[in-house]
């Protein structure tokens, strides 16, 4: 009998940040766009665990940290709540649940975004460690999901091979990973 070992399916995070979308006012578009992005770049097995919460800073930490510690997810990414308005508050809760900071996430997805509407440096949006996992946030606009995504996500996997996270392959006709070390 042969046994085949099948690679462990990585959870990963999806937490849509709306007011109006965790009302239910509207179609949420975010969290489909970033799983949809996800199904296009990865080659290796993973599995959304989807959230959707209102602009509250409890709300999203407490979906961060439960993705993160409970669900084990080694990337979460956010949408929405990035930008200058008062009820904007992603970042800020993202600094508070992260460990460090990784700056150069939000400087490269502000710059590919200003190639697409001067409005781009609006975006306040950070990524950071949280033990194990990776946290980034997305503008909530859903056509700035992919923009942002192809120009990090080269650099994510390795990124979470070095914080001990799951191990993902993407689709390199998709997305080429770079790993200094492979
Ligand atoms: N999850 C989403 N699904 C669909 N469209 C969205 C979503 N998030 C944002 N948008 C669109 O992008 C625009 C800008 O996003 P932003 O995060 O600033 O929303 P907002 O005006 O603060 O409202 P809300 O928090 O209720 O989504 C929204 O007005 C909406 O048209
Ligand atoms: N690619 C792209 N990036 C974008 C936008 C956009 O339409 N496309 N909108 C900008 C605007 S208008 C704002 S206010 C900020 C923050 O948006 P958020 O609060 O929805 O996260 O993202 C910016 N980044």
């Amino acid at each position: 009998m042969t046994t085949s070992v099948k690679p462990p399916v990585a959870p990963i995070g999806v937490v849509t940040v709306s007011d109006r979308a965790s009302r239910g006012e509207y179609e949420d578009k975010g969290g489909p766009g970033i799983v949809a992005a996800l199904t296009d770049m990865l080659a290796s097995p993973w599995r959304a665990v989807s959230r959707v919460v209102p602009d509250e800073r409890p709300a999203i930490e407490a979906a961060l940290k439960e993705l993160a510690d409970d669900e084990g997810c080694t990337l979460i990414l956010t949408t929405g709540g990035t930008g200058p308005a008062p009820r904007d508050v992603t970042p800020e809760a993202t600094e508070a649940v992260c460990d460090r900071l990784m700056p150069g996430f939000g400087e490269l997805m502000r710059t590919a975004c200003l190639r697409e509407v001067p409005t781009a440096i609006l975006s306040r949006q950070i990524a950071g460690t949280r033990g194990r996992s990776l946290i980034i946030n997305l503008p909530g606009k859903p056509s700035a999901i992919r923009t942002c995504l192809d120009a990090v996500f080269p650099a994510v996997p390795y990124c979470i091979d070095l914080i001990g996270g799951d191990r993902l392959e993407t689709n390199p006709e998709v997305c080429k990973a770079f790993r200094p070390k492979a």
